[in-house]
């Protein structure tokens, strides 16, 4: 296919800012359709040393394809003197938590319904043996029909496929192989769970850990692990601090509970044979059918 470059797209508004990239709106003058560029500095990712990042991105990118409809999709990569460029899926409805901001919090129909999406959007990228490890109301986009795409794979782990012990858990800051801490890394403060903060390993649970929170946030309309500083919230987390508001729904506070649990391989879901039966089985899910979902409920 033709070789691109940004003078292929007319771009428009930024849509979302981090701390290496800039995502803009942008139109391909060719065929007028929309996407979302991402566009990182190359200097920047170089002095920060993220790099590697960059590449594991992309890697994932390219992994899931778009043959699951609930993520992202890349569509095609170039660079300039200056620049990277990712031509990714435009979600035109915008972020899952401007949403959950908007309506102060959701019914418990729409929570159960994202919540059932999230589930199998998981299912999906962990027998991809991905780990997302930033999963937040930030990085759910709705798509124009109100479906979700999950994006930023900067911080995702692509789990060893060499032996099966590396498929459960694997610790991040050590290399079996030697005692250098090869990478530091922690997602974003109030969804990180509690054995990336006190072991620097991760794993898919550490995701269904992250998806309990969303939960409680889409429910309550608040983040279960709330405060002041990181270290405040970091030590609520490592604490199992955190409180359900009254008229909290009980199903959902079920399966919350049976997701923010301390041990990774106790939380539901960590141990199926075929994940996630025992999530999908979930009372919460019981007017569900997880193989057709059906059209999304009007966010309200
Ligand atoms: N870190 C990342 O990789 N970030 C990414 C990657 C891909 C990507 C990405 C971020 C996107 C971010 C994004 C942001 C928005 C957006 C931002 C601000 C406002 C809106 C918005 O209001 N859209 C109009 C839709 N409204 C929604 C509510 C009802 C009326 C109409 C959308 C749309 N998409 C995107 O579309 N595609």
């Amino acid at each position: 296919a033709r070789r691109r470059s940004a003078s292929d797209y007319r771009f428009g508004k930024v849509l979302g800012e981090g701390s290496f990239s800039t995502v803009y709106l942008a139109k391909d003058i060719h065929t007028n359709k929309e996407y979302a560029i991402k566009v990182l500095e190359k200097a920047h990712i170089i002095r920060e040393k993220k790099s590697e990042y960059v590449m594991r991105e992309k890697e994932v990118l390219r992994i899931l394809g778009s043959s699951c409809p609930y993520f992202v999709r890349l569509y095609w990569t170039f660079q300039d003197s200056e620049h990277l460029y990712f031509v990714l899926t435009y979600a035109k409805n915008g972020e899952l938590l401007k949403q959950i901001d908007k309506c102060g919090c959701f019914t418990i129909e729409c929570a159960r319904y994202y919540a059932a999406e999230m589930v199998l959007a998981l299912e999906y990228l962990h027998g991809k043996g991905i780990v997302h490890r930033d999963l937040k109301p930030e990085n759910v986009l709705f798509d124009e029909n109100w479906h979700i795409l999950i994006t930023d794979f900067g911080s995702a782990k692509i789990l060893k496929t060499d032996n099966t012990e590396n498929q459960k858990c694997d610790n991040d800051a050590l290399d079996k192989g030697d005692k250098r801490r090869r990478t530091s890394f922690v997602g974003t403060a109030q969804f990180v769970s509690p054995e990336m903060l006190s072991e620097s390993s991760s794993s898919p649970a550490s995701d269904l850990w992250a998806l309990g929170c969303i939960i409680y946030q889409m429910v309550s309309g608040v983040m279960p692990f709330r405060g002041r500083s990181e270290f405040l919230i970091f030590q609520k987390i490592l604490n199992l601090e955190y409180e359900y508001p009254d008229g909290f729904d009980p199903q959902a506070k079920d399966l919350v509970q049976k997701l923010l649990v301390k041990n990774p391989i106790e939380r539901l879901g960590a141990t199926d044979e075929a994940p996630y039966t025992s999530i999908r089985q979930h009372e919460l899910f019981r007017d569900l059918n997880c193989d057709d979902l059906g059209p999304p409920p009007r966010i309200s």
